[in-house]
């Protein structure tokens, strides 16, 4: 028996948490906010549905676990640690689901660094109540080459997740990050890109990826040209309803990741003396737009 505890059993976590918990080796703990009685989430494959055990408290949780499946938003890393000290054991080891690039960096102080699996998850999903999600694609979700990434791959065997360890992680975290930085575009407009293309729309899109390109080699990824091009061309063909999380959470009244994927590239611009003057606007326009959103976590 494998036992898993997934904290933030939200968009990602509850999809995650439901495919990990139709594997009857995996014995499943939910640590959640809010409260639900059980998981349901319309897949490409079909309804899945799970009633794994929910904890709303970490005094409550009895006994570490083989792993921990962080999944909240960026800015509840905080939080979240608040889990680890019951659940982590002398092997328990960590993936991080969240977008961003400093998913190690919010867990360091609390899980040693060598039992951290930093994951990219490109799986979209969406929450309709506490418990019941949609899976708008299975997606994929890649870990780092290595033993911990091998075995989190080994985790999902049983799923239809297509999970995989690579030797370049940080430059797919950063190729994902690309993707997530254009999203701010819709997310400000609240339209999607594709109905209101223009030259103009082009640059800035174009302008908040190559930024980020700029800096993630700057931190070390190895990103190609053609990467700009494939999410400029992704936001040119992006239908009318075709948005992302943080343009959901906009749109829900929920704190955006605005720090997470967008601010990041800022201040990691400013490390390397790299200007990123429209990821910038689009932080300053967020952060101005009256709508809720968390400053830079102060781990
Ligand atoms: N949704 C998507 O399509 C994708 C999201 N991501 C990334 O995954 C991460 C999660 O996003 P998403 O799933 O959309 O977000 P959601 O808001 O849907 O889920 C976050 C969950 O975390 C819970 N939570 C927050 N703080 C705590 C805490 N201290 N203890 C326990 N639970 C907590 C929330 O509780 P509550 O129910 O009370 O709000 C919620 O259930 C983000 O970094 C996002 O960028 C990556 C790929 C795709
Ligand atoms: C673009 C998408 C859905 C890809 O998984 C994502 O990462 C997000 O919206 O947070």
């Amino acid at each position: 028996m494998t036992s898993i505890a997934i904290i933030g059993p939200g968009a990602l976590g509850g999809t995650v948490a439901c495919w990990l918990a139709q594997d009857r080796e995996h014995r499943i703990t939910i640590c959640a906010r809010t409260p639900f009685e059980r998981l349901e989430v319309e897949t490409p494959k079909g309804t899945l549905r799970a009633t794994p055990e929910v904890a709303t408290d970490p005094a409550s949780v009895q006994a570490p676990v083989d792993w921990v499946v962080v999944a909240t938003k960026a800015y509840d890393a905080s939080s979240a640690a608040l889990w680890l000290k019951p659940l982590l054991g002398p092997a328990t080891r960590v993936i991080v689901l969240q977008n961003g690039v400093e998913r190690v960096a919010h867990f360091a102080g609390h899980v040693p660094e060598d039992r951290i699996v930093p994951a990219v998850a490109d799986i979209p999903a969406a929450r309709s109540a506490p418990g019941h999600m949609v899976q708008h694609r299975l997606g994929w979700i890649v870990v780092p080459h290595g033993a911990n990434g091998d075995a989190a791959v080994q985790l999902f065997a049983g799923t239809e997740i297509d999970v995989s360890a690579v030797p370049d992680w940080q430059s797919r975290a950063w190729a994902k990050l690309c993707l997530n930085c254009a999203g701010a575009f819709t997310t400000l407009t609240m339209r999607a890109t594709g109905p209101v293309w223009s030259r103009e729309v082009e640059t800035l899109v174009r302008g908040l990826v190559a930024e980020c390109v700029d800096v993630g080699r700057a931190e070390g990824a190895m990103l190609e040209d053609s990467l700009i091009d494939q999410v400029v061309e992704g936001a040119r063909n992006a239908p009318e309803g075709a948005g992302n999380s943080m343009y959901a959470d906009r749109l829900a009244g929920r704190p955006m990741e605005l720090d997470a994927r967008n601010g990041v590239i800022v201040r990691l611009g400013q490390k390397h003396n790299i200007e990123t003057p429209i990821n910038a606007l689009f932080v300053t326009l967020l952060s101005a737009s009256g709508s809720p959103w968390i400053d830079r976590q102060q781990d």
